[in-house]
């Protein structure tokens, strides 16, 4: 079965999120890694004056480049480092594709990764989807994309894998409007390749950012707009992207 084109999930949905404030990362992160405040202080984190920050950048630059760390619940992104390598080694990954259900075209010269969909059943992808949803309301307060609805997938490029220049989403389609990808990698030096470079919305072939994959950073655009590419990894890069969209049953990308 191809993961991407069946179980596209599609949040939120209610019933799997796990309950406010109750959860503990150490269940995959392992016994007194975490304080598990998670939950508690998620509100806080993600206040109006940040949000008007991140809806000006996207309306004068179309991107931006964000540090998470202090964002995200404390212990959150290494608790999703954690699950994501244990999808890894029970190789819960499939290889990625583009496009999506019948129109799915695996293309190695095009893309590499491998990916899992998320779908908020354990406490750290719980906690992610509450940041997503003040994410979400907060920019539908500012932007009026009348965002309706998430989805997000782990991402793993192993040494050589890429992902060519593309775009999230194409015009009119009305369903990937806004990208967000949150890196997770622990000390990802220059030495390690795998930036993510991101072109001109306007001239296409002129680079005008390179995103290093450190943990906790993030990078956000308008997915029709800003074309972007991962450079080939060289050691291990693992990452959530996750897409803003506007319909409410699944159309294509
Ligand atoms: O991992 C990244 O830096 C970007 C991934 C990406 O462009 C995508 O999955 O569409
Ligand atoms: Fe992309």
């Amino acid at each position: 079965m191809d993961s991407d084109s069946q179980s596209a999930v599609i949040v939120p949905l209610p019933e799997p999120r796990l309950e406010h404030g109750q959860g503990h990362f150490d269940q995959v992160v392992g016994e007194g890694s975490l304080a598990g405040t998670a939950g508690a202080h998620d509100v806080d984190r993600v206040d109006a004056r940040w949000l008007d920050q991140l809806a000006d950048g996207l309306s004068e630059h179309a991107w931006l480049e964000l540090d998470l760390a202090d964002r995200l619940p404390e212990g959150l992104v290494p608790a999703l480092l954690n699950e994501v390598k244990i999808l890894e080694r029970t190789e819960a990954m499939s290889r990625a594709g583009i496009g999506r259900g019948a129109d799915l075209v695996k293309d190695r010269s095009v893309r590499r990764d491998s990916i899992a969909w998320l779908e908020g059943f354990t406490e750290p992808q719980a906690s992610l989807f509450r940041f997503l949803d003040q994410l979400m309301a907060g920019l539908n307060q500012r932007l009026f994309l009348g965002l309706k609805r998430y989805e997000a997938h782990y991402a793993t490029y192993q040494a050589g894998d890429f992902y060519k220049c593309h775009l999230d989403s194409f015009r009119g389609r009305a369903s990937r409007m806004i990208s967000l990808v949150l890196y997770l990698n622990d000390d990802w030096g220059l030495e390690d390749g795998g930036e993510l470079q991101v072109f001109s919305p306007r001239e296409e072939d002129r680079a005008i950012g390179l995103v290093r994959p450190e943990a906790g950073r993030a990078v956000l655009f308008l997915s029709e707009e800003v074309p972007h590419e991962v450079l080939p990894a060289r050691r291990t890069r693992h990452s959530i992207a996750c897409w803003f969209r506007q319909d409410e049953v699944l159309l294509p990308l």
